[in-house]
């Protein structure tokens, strides 16, 4: 096709790695089906990517592009920027530098082979895009990069407000019960608990910044032309009814996991770099052997909760490789105590960015302690069919955490208040328990039905065949 007359998409993740993850993926998708891409970073996060080795890959016709983020300059260039004021700078700052930008690739679109931009795919929270579609009238998927679980769940906060459910009477409701509180009247959430909705409940405001963004943004989906999880029906079934009649007539395509598809364009988007040294060590450990430990890259854990973790690997006497990112720990610089160093130099491994793709995939991992970040759990599933220990830190985790040990069965929790003791037991229950056999068995059961639903003729296969002919494309 040439270049003029490619149908063109602007691709604009919410600026933070597991957002820019699977958007990039959904990109390179695109680009491999004939799309010319327009894929939009923040200066900050695209100097971090090209610094990191990510980035451009070489096509004319997948580029990037940047926008300010709105915040001041940051004192530190490697690290995850604080998420409600990226929120709250994106939404209030980002419209006019992205409108600038698709004047800017319409105007020179015949002059340097750029088509006119055809369509806007942006996360569910960079709404603002949705403005610049209307305005230009251009079909505007937004791509929620939770669970569908997760999103359901976000959009019930509305409701949890106005039955006086949140915000909550005091502090103290977060440790005495209250969280437990069960509810039956949430369509597609079977007794879903207090404590099981994302995070953003826990406060005793009315005005708090994230829960309102929530609530906002879950609406704002409706003047979408259609939303996309990356998901599969065979795992959220009953999730995604209640998440097309919440939404209908608006289609929701479930294309996941995105990992599955095969695509001939592989622009990489780690923000950090990849230690890849851990996949040599990996290769001489025994099969399942490893326990695989990362909490993603927001997380932020205090130099107890820390230690509590390091110990505890170390009392497990299992093998594991753990990453632990230079902006992982508060205060200064990630400080592991040089006495664990000593005590696990022969089985364990801990490096600051893991290429988590080839990990998971990799024989000798035999179990993940994990955030439950969406991503993570997504590739886990698709990759390793692993049993998983959760330990959800914010947001929709909480809930991704609940459904994966409750609904899908394939892990347990472990307590938020971390404890050294309870690391040891719950690892060695992972890696060698009886009780982990049948979630082993889940977790493989999963594995397959998410090839299935990324096979040819699979839900996601489909649905990413329709998304791109109906929507993309009208
Ligand atoms: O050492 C590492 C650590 C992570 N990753 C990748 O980074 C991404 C991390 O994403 P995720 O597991 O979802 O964690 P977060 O970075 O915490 O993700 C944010 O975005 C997700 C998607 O919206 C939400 O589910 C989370 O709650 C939110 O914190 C994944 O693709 C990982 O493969 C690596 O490649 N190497």
């Amino acid at each position: 096709m040439a270049e003029s007359y490619k149908p063109h998409a602007v691709c604009v993740p919410f600026p933070a790695q597991g957002h820019i993850n699977p958007m990039l993926k959904l990109s390179n998708l695109l680009h491999s089906r004939g799309f010319f891409v327009t894929f939009v970073n923040t200066d900050y996060n695209h100097r971090r990517l090209l610094k990191s080795g990510g980035g451009p890959v070489g096509s004319p016709d997948f580029r990037f592009a940047t926008i300010p983020d709105g915040l001041p300059p940051s004192e530190s260039e490697d690290s995850t920027q604080d998420i409600p004021s990226l929120c709250d700078s994106t939404s209030k700052t980002c419209l006019e530098p992205f409108c600038n930008l698709l004047t800017e690739l319409n105007t020179s679109a015949s002059e340097a082979g750029v088509p006119p931009v055809s369509c806007i795919v942006a996360d569910g929270i960079m709404s603002f895009t949705l403005k610049a579609a209307e305005a230009l009238r251009l079909p505007a998927v937004v791509f929620w990069t939770t669970s569908a679980c997760g999103f359901l769940a976000y959009t019930h906060y509305k409701y949890l407000v106005e039955k006086g459910y949140i915000p909550l009477k005091d502090m103290n409701q977060i440790t005495d019960g209250y969280l437990e509180t069960t509810l039956d009247e949430i369509p597609g959430m079977k007794r879903i608990r207090l404590k099981d909705f994302p995070s953003f409940i826990r406060t005793t405001d009315p005005e708090d910044f994230m829960l309102n963004f929530a609530i906002q943004q879950t609406h704002v989906s409706h003047r979408a032309t259609a939303i996309i999880l990356n998901t599969f029906d065979a795992l959220e079934q009953d999730t995604l009814h209640a998440l097309s009649a919440a939404y209908a007539p608006l289609p929701i395509y479930t294309i996941g996991p995105l990992i599955n598809h095969t695509t001939t364009t592989q622009a990489a988007a780690s923000l950090w770099k990849e230690d890849h040294s851990c996949i040599e060590w990996l290769d001489a450990q025994h099969p399942g052997s490893v326990l695989y430990v990362n909490f993603g890259s927001i997380t932020v854990v205090t130099r107890q909760q820390l230690a509590e973790f390091a110990w505890g690997l170390a009392d497990s006497r299992k093998p594991f490789l753990w990453c632990v990112r230079p902006d992982a720990v508060e205060g200064s610089g990630a400080a592991l105590p040089p006495e664990f160093t000593a005590e696990v130099r022969d089985r364990g491994v801990v490096v600051g960015w893991a290429p988590q793709e080839r990990v998971l995939k990799h024989q000798s991992i035999g179990g993940f302690l994990t955030h439950c970040g969406w991503n993570s759990t997504i590739e886990s599933i698709a990759n390793g069919g692993l049993p998983l220990i959760g330990w959800p830190f914010f947001a929709e985790q909480q809930t991704n955490c609940r459904y994966s040990c409750v609904e899908w069965g394939i892990g347990f929790e472990i307590d938020n208040d971390v404890k050294r003791a309870d690391v040891a037991a719950a690892v060695r229950e992972l890696m060698d328990g009886d009780k982990v056999k049948k979630m082993k068995e889940r977790a493989v059961e999963l594995k397959r039905k998410a090839e299935e639903a990324t096979a040819p003729g699979g839900s996601s296969s489909v649905n990413l065949d329709k998304l791109i002919k109906d929507v993309l494309l009208r």
